[in-house]
Order: structure tokens, then C-alpha cells, then sequence
């Protein structure tokens, strides 16, 4: 396989990152900086300083691994590149293969041969890297959409590192620099996540199983992607109110906005699966969550039990997972057009529904871990026609991500989608997400159907059978 590429740290690609993407036509102005996280100061502690150390060294890795990739490519910088006289079928043939036509799309005027057209390149690019990668050739095509081939490979290859591991602390049994004192003394090497967060730790190598050390059993941390910290982040969720975390299970999402609302207001988690309950219900009590009912609807089915009451909603919604690649690499083959369809379909159900149950001035936070189109902007989109909502930008200290995509293969969606962000793993090193933020402004219904014929349809669908009772669980 391909010698890796280091992948960059989030802190320099937040500095340095280029708007490399076609399809990002409308780039935020430059206005975003770090802020401050979402707890109180700590002291700097030594494993914070030895980040500095650790980011230089993956700086200078990835200097190199580019110039190797430049080297690779200049060996055919002579005359114009015919693929068809280069058809060799072993991985490093493909290999060497989609690095050249890579190349020739850089400078395709000067490189292609006369009778090859940039869709010839582009089809062929997408079968060798669908060999060499192991994705479908949909799932490749999809991601030909998103980026341009040269960021292509740097997505592909980040794929294939996993994701660091990360701890959440809980703030509401410990604090962050106590709980690394605590592991780094069992033999776990961890620095901090990042300057957007007080409460994430980078585990490095561990010497004792981190789902089994006292500290976890105490509830003193969670297991939890960087990605998945920030819906709760944008969501803000403060004591004393009365918030939904929609589709919650196994709760590493529910258990942080409760560590915002400190115990005091509802929190309610729901999920549909009565199979992720037990997990949701575990990760509550163990973290310490008293404020907390856990049901088990459909989230479509929920205004009307809930109605308009509630300050904010998280709709953390089911997806394709087509971000989750470094994760679950089956995502390379499992997924196609017809899952992100289907898929589509029920968050916009779910995101309708989410809205009428929260009062105006109320916010929801809309996230997948996805990175197609269809799932995200274009359910944004769905819900400013369909709902009097606005979009808001995120917090200052977590728009570090890129920009969600308001011009997407020529359809044109609403300009302020610019304020969702989506994050990578080759430029931001977390799953790939999408968080948006979106305020209600009156209570109601706006615009048509779909069809244009109408209204759009109440959300609450006729329920088939009555709610059971037993799921809700006060503990
Ligand atoms: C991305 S996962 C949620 C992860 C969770 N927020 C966390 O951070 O641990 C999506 C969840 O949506 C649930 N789900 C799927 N369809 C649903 C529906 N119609 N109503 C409520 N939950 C649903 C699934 O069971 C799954 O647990």
C-alpha cells in the first residue's frame, strides 16, 4: 500500500488550511478564531507542553511525505501521459497509475494526450482508487464529488490511520487535568485535544484497557471521537432547561449536554432501537446524569407527546455513517445512492419533527456523521423552505471546521449554510461530521409541499400503535 501520509494535527490545519475544494464556492470570510472552551481555566500542566513537541514532529513528517509524492509523480514529467499505454494491474501499477493521472489533471492542457478527455482521467481515476483503496466505485465517486482528485488522496490515505483515541473527561466528576494526572500514573501516555476544548484528552498508548480502569468505572470519562464533541459544543445547553437529545443512544452525546446542564432542568433521551437502550441507560448513570428520562419512540412520533416545549434539541441523527470510514472500513463498500436516499428521507422527518417541538427562540442542533450532500446541506436547506428557522453560526471556538457547501454540482442552496461546518479526518484528524445550528423565529409551517401543492405535511404521522409505557425510565 501507499507509504502514509501524516495526517495534520487540527490546530495547524485550522491555521494554514487552503479552500483547495471546486465546490466550495462561497469560502467564510476570515473572520473566525479561536476562543476560549466550555469550562473554567486549568492550570498547564507538563502533557500539555509536550503537545507543542508532538505537532512539530507531525509537521515535519507531512513536509516529507509530500515531497515523496511529488518525486513519485515527476518520473513521467516528460511529454503528455496516455493511461491506456499504462494498464498494468498490480497494486503498485494502479498505484503509480492514479498518481500520475492525478498529476495530469493538475496540468491537463500540458499533460493529457489528444485523444483522452478529463472524464477519461477522472473514470479511470476512479477505478484504480477504488481497487487500490477497497471502496465501492459509488462510495468513490461520491467523494470525486466532494473533493478534487489531489485532496482525494489525502482523504483516502487519512482513512486508512485510525482516528486517535479520545477521552472525554466529565466535568461533573472530575476535571480534566486531575483525571490525566490519574491515568498518566497507570501508564496511559494522553495529551489534550485541542484550544477548543477543556475536556478532551488524546490517548496515545495505554497501558491498562481505558474501558476498565477505576476512573472509567467511576464515570470520570468517556470514550468519544473528537468529531462528536462538537454538536454538544454548538448546542449549549444550559442549567434549568428543558432539552431532547432525539436519537441519544449509546448516550456519549446525552451525557455531555448533561454535564452543560449540571444536573439541573430535563434532559430527555430518547432512541428508537429498544436493543441501544440498555447502553444508553449504563452510560447516564455511570457518568452521573440525575436530571435525565430515557424513552423509546420514534422520534417522528414525538411532538405529540412533547408539543412545543422545549429549549433545544439535539438530532444527532442516523446516517449512512460515510464518514466513519477510518472506523468502520466496511463503510467503503456497504453504503450506496439508494441508503443516502433513504436515509435523507427520515432525517427530514426527524429534523421537522425536532423544530415543532421546540419553542420560538428555541435551537436545534442538526448533525451526522456523514459527509454526503444529501444528508446534510440539502436537509438544511429542506428544513429553511419548510420552517421558520434561521441558521446561526457556531460557537467561536468551534469554527474551525470547513464551511458547509452552499453550491453543490450546479444547485445552489441557501447562502447561509456557510455557517454549518464540516470536519475531515485528513484535515481537521476526527470522523468525518456535520453540525449545524438553526434557531426557530415563529411557530408554524412555511412554503409548499415538495409537489407544490400545499402546506408541507404536519409532522406528527398517525401513530400505528399506542406508545409502550415500560421504556420510560426515570433514574
Ligand atoms: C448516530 S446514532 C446516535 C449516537 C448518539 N447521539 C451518541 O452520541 O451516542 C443514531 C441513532 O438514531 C437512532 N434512530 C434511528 N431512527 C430513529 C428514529 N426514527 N427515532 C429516534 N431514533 C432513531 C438509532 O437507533 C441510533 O441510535
Amino acid at each position: 500500500m501507499a507509504k502514509r501520509q501524516a495526517v495534520k494535527p487540527v490546530e495547524e490545519v485550522m491555521d494554514s488550511e487552503e479552500t483547495s475544494s471546486t465546490i466550495v464556492e462561497e469560502m467564510m470570510d476570515d473572520e473566525f478564531a479561536f476562543g476560549s472552551g466550555s469550562e473554567g481555566e486549568e492550570e498547564i500542566l507538563p502533557f500539555e507542553r509536550k503537545a507543542a513537541l508532538r505537532i512539530a514532529q507531525q509537521v515535519a513528517e507531512a513536509d516529507g511525505a509530500e515531497k515523496e509524492l511529488a518525486t513519485a509523480v515527476s518520473a513521467d514529467e516528460e511529454g503528455r501521459y496516455d493511461f491506456t499505454m499504462d494498464m498494468g494491474s498490480d497494486l503498485e501499477a494502479v498505484h503509480q497509475r492514479f498518481l500520475k493521472i492525478v498529476h495530469t489533471l493538475q496540468v491537463f492542457k500540458d499533460r493529457r494526450a489528444l485523444h483522452l478527455k478529463r472524464t477519461d482521467y477522472l473514470s479511470q481515476l476512479a477505478l484504480d482508487l477504488s481497487v487500490y483503496y477497497g471502496y465501492s466505485e459509488w462510495h468513490i465517486s461520491m467523494l470525486l464529488e466532494l473533493f478534487p482528485p489531489v485532496e482525494l488522496i489525502d482523504y483516502l490515505e487519512a482513512n486508512e490511520k485510525p482516528r486517535p483515541l479520545v477521552l472525554r473527561a466529565n466535568g461533573l466528576k472530575t476535571k480534566r487535568g486531575e483525571l490525566a494526572r490519574s491515568l498518566i500514573a497507570r501508564g496511559v501516555d494522553l495529551d489534550p485535544v485541542g484550544d477548543w476544548t477543556r475536556e478532551g484528552l488524546h490517548v496515545y498508548k495505554s497501558q491498562v484497557p481505558l474501558g476498565a480502569t477505576p476512573e472509567y468505572l467511576l464515570g470520570h470519562y468517556l470514550i468519544q471521537d473528537a468529531a462528536s464533541f462538537l454538536p454538544v459544543l454548538a448546542l449549549g445547553a444550559k442549567p434549568g432547561e428543558r432539552v431532547l437529545d432525539m436519537a441519544a443512544a449509546p448516550g456519549g452525546k446525552t451525557t455531555h449536554i448533561g454535564q452543560f446542564m449540571k444536573n439541573e432542568g430535563t434532559l430527555l433521551a430518547n432512541d428508537v432501537n429498544e436493543d441501544r437502550i440498555p447502553s444508553l441507560l449504563a452510560n447516564i448513570q455511570r457518568l452521573g446524569i440525575c436530571n435525565c428520562v430515557v424513552t423509546n419512540y420514534d422520534g417522528r412520533n414525538l411532538t405529540k407527546i412533547i408539543g412545543a416545549t422545549l429549549d433545544r434539541v439535539l438530532l444527532d441523527a442516523p446516517c449512512t455513517g460515510l464518514g466513519t470510514v477510518s472506523r468502520d472500513p466496511t463503510a467503503k463498500v456497504s453504503k450506496d445512492g439508494t441508503d443516502v436516499l433513504r436515509m435523507a428521507h427520515l432525517q427530514k422527518e426527524l429534523a421537522l419533527a425536532a423544530i415543532d417541538m421546540l419553542k420560538v427562540g428555541g435551537s436545534l442542533v442538526y448533525s451526522t456523521c456523514s459527509i454526503t450532500v444529501p444528508e446534510n446541506e440539502a436537509i438544511v436547506d429542506y428544513l429553511l423552505k419548510y420552517r421558520h428557522v434561521k441558521i446561526q453560526p457556531l460557537p467561536e471556538a468551534i469554527q474551525f471546521g470547513r464551511p458547509g457547501l452552499v453550491n453543490f454540482r450546479g444547485k445552489r442552496f441557501d447562502a447561509s449554510i456557510k455557517h454549518a461546518r464540516r470536519v475531515y479526518p485528513h484535515t481537521h484528524n476526527m470522523l468525518g461530521f456535520f453540525v449545524c445550528l438553526l434557531v426557530k423565529t415563529e411557530p408554524g409551517v412555511k412554503g409548499k409541499r415538495p409537489d407544490g401543492s400545499g402546506p408541507p405535511k404536519a409532522t406528527v404521522p398517525k401513530m400505528k400503535r399506542k406508545p409502550r409505557p415500560m421504556p420510560n425510565k426515570r433514574i
